[in-house]
């Protein structure tokens, strides 16, 4: 996975038209074939990870403790193989997935937990160790189970009668889920970031080497350098994995006044991307500001959004190739003043402070994200934040409403525990079929 899916595959000798999985380290004589990957054509990728989703289930427990090779889809056939025992791949559940397959598990015993259902869907979908950590973490149900938990309590508050005595001696139950639920939302979208990447922006002056950053960190040609300032006009976005954490890279248009029509346009678009940013990585050359190092907390305060929040923010002075010994001095002491943020001289050119960038840049990730092995679950989805502030208004609503008309805080408190429900799948069929069809129905 993640090299040429068909590498992988072999025509089945005994089903002519199937295609099968070869060369796995280990694998018992024919035990492949259990693996059945359907169909040729051209969405083999896809259906290679369906095939993970057989081994899945007998695995994920044991690859929860192993690291997967560094690098690409951090879900691979080789390491779920290679970490389960001689007896676990000849379980008879190992078997081709027939049609309609993976919906018919999702509704299991006619129930289905969307937070777990959704960690599933993550975790095949995970391309860097920390998204696969914290998909197996939801699916092992963490998440399911505080939400349900918190359920239980405002159904508890609902059947508690008679609901004169609330005016009186107020449930407790509604007011330490909603202060529960409070904290939960405070939590710097950790757990969204790190599902969808975190958004870093490249941003600076024309010139300065942004595009030629962007070309290195994703080490391919992805954006055009020219000596030509102002040759960057659209965002150009390109994504990684830095230290087993999903970034979101864009190179922008160099913040300037411009004349051009459509470099006007360019610029815009740049501002608008750093208002969206996670992590700046602010661009100066350093040829330009080493005569006059003072120059640059104001270098690059042009280049920071200027709307709060703050946005964490690595400065990255580039081109020191350009750089005599002594003004190289006089910048790195200007750079240990203080008030900058975490510097790093680098050069594109010569690659030289690549690797100091990686690490600082790696470091804000880890910040930004968190262990989503350590603490409470994480929200992952904002379609949990929604309802959680919806279930959260309600419960304000109920508070308010407590000394007034009983039958409408009775109400509040059901709308709270409904947009609970939403969240698990208790209550919403179309919400679980869009879920089953959206994640699962990968050519199965
Ligand atoms: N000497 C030297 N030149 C560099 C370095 N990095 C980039 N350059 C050169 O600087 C020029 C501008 O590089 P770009 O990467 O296009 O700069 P940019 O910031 O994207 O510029 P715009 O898109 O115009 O805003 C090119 O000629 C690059 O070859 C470096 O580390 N050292
Ligand atoms: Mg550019």
């Amino acid at each position: 996975l993640g090299q040429e899916p068909s590498s992988h595959l072999t025509p089945s000798r005994s089903e002519p038209g199937r295609m099968c999985l070869r060369s796995l380290p280990g694998a018992p004589e024919g035990g492949h074939e259990a693996l059945g990957v359907s169909g040729g054509g051209g969405r083999l990728a896809c259906r290679v990870r369906s095939a993970c989703m057989h081994i899945l289930r007998v695995c994920a427990r044991v690859c929860l403790a192993q690291d997967p090779a560094d690098g690409g889809p951090a879900i691979s056939i080789t390491c779920l193989l290679g970490c389960c025992t001689y007896e676990e791949r000849r379980l008879p559940g190992l078997r081709p997935a027939e049609p309609g397959d993976f919906t018919k598990r999702a509704f299991q015993n006619g129930k289905l937990d969307l937070t777990e259902a959704e960690g599933l869907g993550d975790l095949i979908h995970a391309e860097t160790e920390a998204q696969r950590r914290q998909a197996l973490r939801q699916m092992e149900g963490e998440l399911g189970q505080l939400y349900r938990r918190w359920s239980q309590e405002l159904t508890q508050a609902r059947a508690s009668a008679p609901w004169a005595v609330s005016r009186v001696c107020p449930l407790p139950q509604p007011a330490r889920v909603a202060l529960e639920l409070r904290g939960h939302l405070q939590d710097g979208r950790r757990g969204e970031r790190l599902r969808g990447g975190v958004h870093v922006v490249i941003a600076g002056p024309p010139n300065a080497g942004k595009s030629s950053l962007l070309n290195l960190l994703c080490q391919r040609p992805a954006a055009i350098v020219s000596p030509v300032p102002g040759t960057t006009r659209d965002v150009v976005e390109t994504t990684l994995n830095v230290g087993g954490y999903p970034v979101v890279l864009s190179d922008t248009a160099g913040l300037r006044d411009a004349r051009d029509p459509v470099e006007r346009e360019g610029v815009s678009r740049a501002r608008d991307r750093l208002q969206q940013a996670d992590l700046v990585l602010a661009v100066l050359d350093a040829a330009e500001l080493a005569p006059q190092p003072g120059r640059l907390a104001g270098a690059l305060q042009a280049v920071l959004p200027p709307s709060p929040p703050p946005r964490p923010c690595l400065l990255v002075l580039n081109k020191t190739d350009l750089l005599a010994e002594q003004s190289r001095g006089a910048l790195q002491e200007a750079c240990t003043g203080g008030s900058l943020p975490p510097t790093c001289l680098l050069s594109c050119m010569t690659g030289e402070g690549t690797a100091a960038l990686l690490h600082l840049l790696s470091g804000q990730l880890q910040h930004i994200c968190g262990d989503p092995l350590v603490g409470s679950p994480s929200l992952t989805q904002t379609r949990h934040r929604l309802h959680l502030i919806s279930c959260l208004d309600a419960l304000g609503r109920y508070h308010r409403g407590r000394g007034g008309d009983l039958a409408l805080a009775a109400e509040e408190l059901r709308l709270a525990r409904r947009h609970l429900g939403r969240i698990t799948g208790q209550v919403g069929a179309e919400d679980i079929l869009d879920i089953v069809f959206r994640d699962f129905c990968i050519g199965k």
